[in-house]
This record gives C-alpha cells, sequence and structure tokens, in this order.
C-alpha cells in the first residue's frame, strides 16, 4: 500500500488532571517554550523548534494519550495517509485547519495497533530559539526525539509501522525469536517511535533531546534541590539501544518524560539493523544497571477519536521481566559466562 511520506514525529497531545501543575513540570522545571496558553490547554515546543508545538497539555479527566502527531512532507500525503489508512479499515477523520492550534488540516486516525494517529503538514511558524541563549536553563531542551509505544504483539506492530515506511534500525530478540521491543525511524536518527512489549495500546513516553549530557545532570541536580527527586524514575544512564545519555521522568500524572541526548545517525538506505539479545544486561543500560520494574510495567491510556480510552490486551508472548527475572536479574554481561541471577533492587 501506498503509504504517506511521514518526515518526523511532531507533537503528542498529554490529557492531564491538573493544567497548572502540569505547566509548572514541563516549563519551569523542564524549560520548554511556551507558544500559547489559556485556561483549558498549553502548547509547548523546544527552543529549536519552528513548528507551533511539539506538546499540548490539556486539562481533563482522564490523563491520557490523546494524539500522536505526525508531519509529513506534502499536503498532498493527506490524502495518501487517508487512503492507506481505509485500505487497513481504519477509523480516518479529517479535520479542517485551527482544529488544532496553529496547525491546518489534520488527518485523524485509529491505527491498526488502537492508537490515536495525526498527520498534517501546514503548521504556523513560530520563532526558532536556537540562538536566544538568555532563554536557555541548564537543562536545556531543544526538540522532541521521539515516541514509545506499549503494544502487546511487537512484531505485528513492526509490520504495520514498516508498512507505513518506517525503518527498523535496533530491536531486542531472544533465541526463539520472540522480539521484546523495536525502534523506528523516519529522521535520521535512531527512532521517531518504537513499540516496548506489553499491555497495550498504552502510550510508554515521550522523549525530548537536549544537546550535552551536563543538561541531563543538570536536571537531576535541579529536581533533587527542589525536593522533587520522586520524579526521577530511571536514570541517568547510558543506553545500550541507541547509544543515547537518558534520564527518564514522570510528570504530575505519571506520564513518562524521557531526556536524551547523542544517539547516532541512521539515514543510509543500508543502515545496518541493531539486534540485542534481550538476556544482554546491557542492551538497556550499557553501565548494566537494572531497569526498575514500573518502566517494564506503567504506562499512560491512549484515547480514541471521540476521546474514550482504548481497551487494554495483555502480552501473550514472554514478557521482558519475566524473561529476566525482576529488573534484568537473569542476565550475563558476557556470553556464556554465566547469568547474573536474582532481583538486582
Ligand atoms: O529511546 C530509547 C532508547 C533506548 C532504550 S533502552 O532502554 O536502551 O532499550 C529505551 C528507549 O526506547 O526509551
Ligand atoms: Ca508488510
Ligand atoms: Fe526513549
Amino acid at each position: 500500500m501506498n503509504a504517506p511520506d511521514i518526515v518526523r514525529c511532531a507533537y503528542l497531545e498529554l490529557v492531564v488532571g491538573d493544567l497548572a501543575a502540569s505547566r509548572e513540570f514541563y516549563v519551569d522545571v523542564l524549560g520548554l517554550v511556551v507558544t500559547e496558553e489559556d485556561e483549558h490547554e498549553i502548547h509547548l515546543r523546544g527552543l529549536e523548534e519552528f513548528i507551533h508545538h511539539n506538546l499540548v497539555l490539556r486539562q481533563g479527566p482522564v490523563p491520557a494519550a490523546a494524539a500522536f502527531g505526525f508531519r509529513v512532507r506534502h499536503p498532498r500525503e493527506l490524502d495518501r495517509a487517508e487512503e492507506h489508512y481505509r485500505a487497513l479499515g481504519c477509523e480516518v477523520r479529517r479535520e479542517a485547519p485551527g482544529f488544532r492550534r496553529g496547525i491546518g488540516e489534520v488527518l485523524r486516525v485509529l491505527d491498526p495497533l488502537g492508537f490515536p494517529y495525526e498527520f498534517f503538514y501546514d503548521v504556523q511558524h513560530v520563532p526558532r530559539l536556537t540562538w536566544n541563549y538568555e532563554r536557555y536553563g541548564a537543562g536545556a531542551i531543544v526538540r522532541l526525539d521521539h515516541f514509545n509505544q506499549v503494544y502487546p504483539d511487537v512484531a505485528r506492530g513492526a509490520e504495520y509501522l514498516e508498512d507505513l515506511g518506517f525503518r527498523r534500525t535496533e530491536d531486542i530478540r531472544d533465541d526463539e525469536g520472540v522480539t521484546y521491543a523495536a525502534w523506528f525511524a523516519r529522521k535520521d536518527t535512531v527512532h521517531d517511535t518504537a513499540l516496548t512489549g506489553g499491555a497495550g495500546p498504552r502510550m510508554h513516553h515521550i522523549a525530548f533531546a537536549t544537546h550535552e549530557k551536563h543538561n541531563i545532570l543538570y536536571i537531576c541536580d535541579k529536581l533533587g534541590a527542589l525536593r522533587r527527586s520522586d520524579a526521577i524514575e530511571r536514570g541517568p544512564g547510558r543506553h545500550g539501544v541507541s547509544n543515547a545519555f537518558y534520564l527518564y521522568l514522570r510528570d504530575p500524572d505519571g506520564h513518562r518524560v524521557e531526556i536524551y541526548t547523542q544517539d547516532y545517525y541512521t539515514g543510509d538506505p543500508d543502515n545496518p539493523l541493531v539486534t540485542w539479545d534481550v538476556h544482554d544486561n546491557q542492551r538497556r543500560d550499557w553501565w548494566g544497571n537494572p531497569v526498575v520494574p514500573s518502566w517494564y510495567t506503567e504506562a499512560s491510556t491512549v484515547l480514541d477519536l471521540d476521546g474514550n480510552p482504548v481497551p487494554v490486551r495483555e502480552r501473550e508472548e514472554a514478557r521482558e521481566m519475566d524473561v529476566t527475572i525482576g529488573a534484568d536479574g537473569f542476565s550475563y554481561t558476557r556470553k556464556g559466562e554465566g547469568f547474573k541471577v536474582g532481583e538486582q533492587l
């Protein structure tokens, strides 16, 4: 099927329970830039962004991820996207300009995995603050890097995303051929989205990029100084997959936010796939530090096109947390030299 020409992941809409508390987290603590705001919703972006927003926070009753927005290369790609999804039998809605602040026509779909995807081209340009160093806090979040989606059947989800034109850049598998997670790119970095095997469809995290590791360390130090270290869920650390330096935070509603820097270029057509053994204890943290259980088990509800929570299905294949016994207690540092056994916590 003719897939739409997707340029990049562009925005996420999050429903939050207390808009002021969320504003404090994303603006005062993390330093995202406010493009527009009113008493119902806030439109935020990274310092290097020129499209209207990368994140919408909307006050609502059920904390959830309401839309995953992707920019396409030309307005005609909305027609191609509509054709693609109708051929898949998906619910498709075309929304006139103005449906979303700063965005032109939007094509909305509930995709075959149950995720609310949106596609757009026309967008209001806003000031790119790249050189406005007076606006930079030490956390310095410069752009949206990726989404991460929880879905029960990663192999099935990968088939759908690859048919949508995404390039698989990395994955985690076992010797029996089970796929536990996979990463998919449209732009020239490691991913625009990823599938984490688990009960889904749910939103695992949104990731923003900084330029330097010290920006991430500053965010940790700032949260400590604010006595908000409980917002730190996992990290800081160095990923195996993607090679990025990372930190995972939980926002006031429990939505997971990754701060991410220095992954690698993947733009050549023959970019080699990197596959990790699920028992490799350095796959998710290159230093072998354990993955806290909540990172595997907790994620955000997603909404359908009418704003209702999408029902969640459990994963039927082996779960990474079980296979590695708790948080990476049954994994090896050096293959063939035996396993680290038992809980790491
Ligand atoms: O962006 C990512 C890159 C790597 C990893 S992992 O924990 O190293 O698998 C997780 C992640 O999907 O958040
Ligand atoms: Ca196919
Ligand atoms: Fe991530």
